[in-house]
């Protein structure tokens, strides 16, 4: 695997799809060769033992069928004693018609010669004796007539025996190609099965090595890309993509990568305040309406706190525009360092803030708040960088479970404005009206 640096030129994502296609061409041409020329093969074995063994098959079968048929012939010339001659001899030239089936043999040939030339001698001899019953012979000639019959059935019956076993011969030996017949026949399937069992295994890993690529280089890449995309759109927390081997894919990861730095600017853009670095208004709303949909649902405290710096025109007018800048980052970087855990400050314009304490009650919230006052007023004093300042707060809590934060906000406020008008430096919390009830009246 070549090992690509960020810098590196990449190869195009047509140029994966050109190597894989050709790996599959060559594959589809070397399968398709080896398949034809197995095919090849195997006719040709079939067609050789087609060829040379089938007629010897058909020409042992037509041996031992006329072998049968000539030992039937005989029985019948020999023992056909009831017969005319011109039956018997009609007979003869039937055995004679099969006698050139057997020329593949010198032996049968021989055989079934002998064999027939003593069908011929028996015919010849029982012609005589046949007529010699009506000629009335001497009892003499016909007692060796008789004699001769008898020698000529025993050496038939040899011959008989010679036949049989002749015919069991030509049938084992037909048996014998038959089973070579088939012998080849299983090898050539055989083989067929092995060659198309390798084609297939070999296309399997074709389509794995094509696939792993396709998935490695093209797949997991697009997929990482677009899960990242998700990431940044739900601006959840973004891993940034890895290196990726096509230049397209690269392309695409540094852009989604260099998008997560947009959208990390934009979001700060859109959420912070340039001056101090706190949240602005719009995203302390959301966020504030986030925590107020906890506790509505925990059933847990919440404290809303507004925050305002007293007479900030005069330091505005005394010292400067950019004087009162400095004061306003000042103070909210001492406010933040006394906020509890999950509270965060916000600015709702000019030198007004507001504050979110989760989980605190109207007494921890009025004592925190009183702190930051308190350290304010001592920080600036002792800064020496910005004027001594002093702020008002007003605090609020949730109270019911349809309070909204716009309403907080408002309550705060009001306790806000109660303590300005209080002498200022101090903090007021918001006492809801008591309504008095027909009964207590
Ligand atoms: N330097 C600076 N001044 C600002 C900024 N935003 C608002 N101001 C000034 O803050 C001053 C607010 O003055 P006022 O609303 O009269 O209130 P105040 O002088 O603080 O008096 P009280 O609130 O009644 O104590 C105005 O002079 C605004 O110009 C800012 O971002 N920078």
């Amino acid at each position: 695997m070549q090992n690509l640096t960020p810098g590196a030129k990449r190869p195009h994502i047509r140029r994966l799809l050109q190597k894989l296609t050709i790996v599959l061409v060559i594959f589809v041409i070397c399968a398709l060769a080896i398949v034809t020329a197995v095919h090849r093969y195997s006719i040709r074995l079939i067609d050789t033992s087609q060829k040379e063994l089938l007629p010897a098959i058909h020409d042992h079968q037509r041996a031992a069928l006329n072998l049968e048929r000539l030992e039937r012939m005989g029985d019948l010339v020999a023992y056909g004693g009831s017969l005319t001659l011109i039956r018997k001899n009609a007979l003869a030239a039937q055995v004679l018609a099969f006698q050139p089936s057997f020329g593949f043999n010198q032996n049968t040939q021989k055989t079934v010669r002998a064999a027939f030339e003593l069908i011929r001698e028996i015919r010849r001899t029982r012609q005589p004796l046949l007529s010699s019953r009506a000629e009335r012979l001497s009892s003499i000639e016909h007692e060796n007539l008789i004699q001769l019959e008898q020698t000529l059935q025993t050496r038939w019956d040899k011959y008989k025996q010679e036949l049989f076993e002749l015919q069991n011969k030509i049938i084992s030996d037909a048996t014998a190609l038959q089973t070579k017949n088939m012998t080849l026949i299983t090898a050539t399937n055989n083989q067929m099965l092995m060659v198309a069992a390798c084609s297939i295994s070999m296309l399997l890993l074709v389509v794995f090595i094509i696939g792993y690529n396709l998935y490695k280089h093209l797949i997991t890449p697009v997929t990482e890309a677009s899960q990242a995309l998700t990431v940044l759109e739900q601006q959840t927390e973004y891993t940034p993509l890895k290196e990726a081997r096509y230049q397209e894919l690269h392309n695409i990861r540094n852009t989604v990568n260099s998008l997560n730095g947009t959208m990390k600017k934009l979001h700060e853009m859109a959420t912070r305040d340039a001056l101090t670095g706190c949240i602005n208004r719009g995203y302390f709303m959301e966020r504030a309406q986030q925590i107020l949909t906890v506790a509505h649902r925990t059933k847990s405290p919440m404290a809303i706190v507004m925050l305002d710096v007293d007479h900030f025109k005069r330091v505005n007018d005394q010292y400067g525009h950019a004087m009162g800048d400095d004061t306003l980052k000042f103070a909210v970087k001492w406010i933040s360092s006394l906020l509890p855990n999950g509270s965060f400050i916000g600015r709702m314009g000019g030198e007004e803030f507001a504050m979110i304490f989760p989980g605190y009650g109207l007494e921890d919230a009025v004592e925190v708040s009183d702190k930051i006052r308190s350290e304010i007023e001592q920080n600036s004093i002792n800064s020496g960088t910005i004027p001594a300042i002093t702020v008002s707060l007003g605090v609020d809590i949730v109270r019911h479970a349809t309070d909204e934060v716009d309403k907080l906000l408002s309550q705060a406020d009001k306790a806000l404005y109660q303590a300005k008008a209080g002498g200022r430096n101090q903090v007021v919390s918001y006492q809801p009206p008591v309504f008095i009830s027909d009964e207590s009246q």
